[in-house]
């Protein structure tokens, strides 16, 4: 079953409590790109083994102050990172696991995408071989990966179907040779402040690792609470800094699980 969350209710029923245990901070993790090396497909990405201890480790130095914040359904974050049940935000925020004992809750007024809109996007997608649409219910993520050529001609096809058809609202964000298609209710920057509001967020400093433009949200959420934002490969707007690479994310996750680094 899922249920409703709305940010700003919750946020201000929650108990007070002291949030200054650890060193801090909030660490709110971005997935591909990010933690995983960027693969072909989304289902051929390789979960290092090391990580999965590393991601357990730094979870609890931040004294539970860490979530996965991503564009994919927080059902799949847990079969990539299983055995562990992480804090989530799936499908860019339109999902969100506050607690891991919790069940997966939806953004308030969040609905699933027409089913129509993914119809006529797989009837778009035939101009364009290579290319394929991925279903998350909330978002439909057009990818072109394996057709690089096509994406500008591709960007201007969809935000044309978008213009011409009746569903007020829906938006299309620019990722890593991929179309986010979704609509403005929910965001990163706005699944943060929700975990801002909950113990044991509340107070740290957050920090947002990141590597696309689906993550600036997220970036400018953390500096308006005081905290960084930091991208992978390239400095990307709202960030104070950039990783080279997801292997640098993971080294320094790793030596800050060790308690050999800080944020
Ligand atoms: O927000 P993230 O955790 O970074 O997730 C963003 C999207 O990741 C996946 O697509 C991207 O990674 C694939 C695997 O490396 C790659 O093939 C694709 O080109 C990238 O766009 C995932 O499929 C999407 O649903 C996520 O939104």
């Amino acid at each position: 079953m899922r249920t409703t969350f709305a940010a700003s209710s919750a946020g201000a029923a929650m108990s007070g409590g002291d949030a200054g245990e650890a060193d801090g901070i909030g660490l709110f993790l971005d997935v591909d790109g990010t933690l995983l090396d960027l693969a072909e497909r989304p289902d051929e990405v390789v979960v290092p083994a090391s990580l999965i201890a590393d991601i357990a480790a730094a979870e609890a130095r931040a004294g539970g102050a860490l979530a996965l914040v991503s564009g994919r359904a927080i059902a799949e974050l847990d079969r990539l990172f299983a055995p562990l049940r992480l804090k989530a935000a799936g499908v860019h925020g339109a999902e969100l696991r506050l607690d891991p004992d919790d069940e997966t809750l939806t953004s308030a007024n969040v609905e699933p995408l027409p089913h129509a809109l993914w119809a006529e996007l797989n009837v778009l997608l035939r101009d364009f071989p290579g290319t394929f649409v991925e279903n998350k219910r909330y978002s439909y993520a057009v990818h072109y990966r394996q057709s690089p050529g096509a994406g500008d001609a591709l960007r201007r096809r969809l935000a044309d179907l978008l213009e011409t058809l009746p569903y007020p609202g829906i938006t299309m964000l620019d990722a890593h040779c991929a179309f986010e298609v979704k609509t403005r209710l929910f965001d990163k920057g706005r699944a943060v402040a929700a975990f801002l509001a909950y113990e044991p967020f509340r107070r740290r400093t957050p920090i947002f690792i990141g590597d696309d433009h689906t993550d600036e949200a997220g970036f400018a959420a953390v500096a308006a609470n005081g905290g960084r934002g930091y991208s992978v490969g390239s400095r990307r707007p709202g960030a104070v800094g950039a990783f080279a690479s997801p292997a640098a994310v993971r080294a320094w996750l790793a030596a800050y699980a060790d308690g050999a680094a800080s944020a």
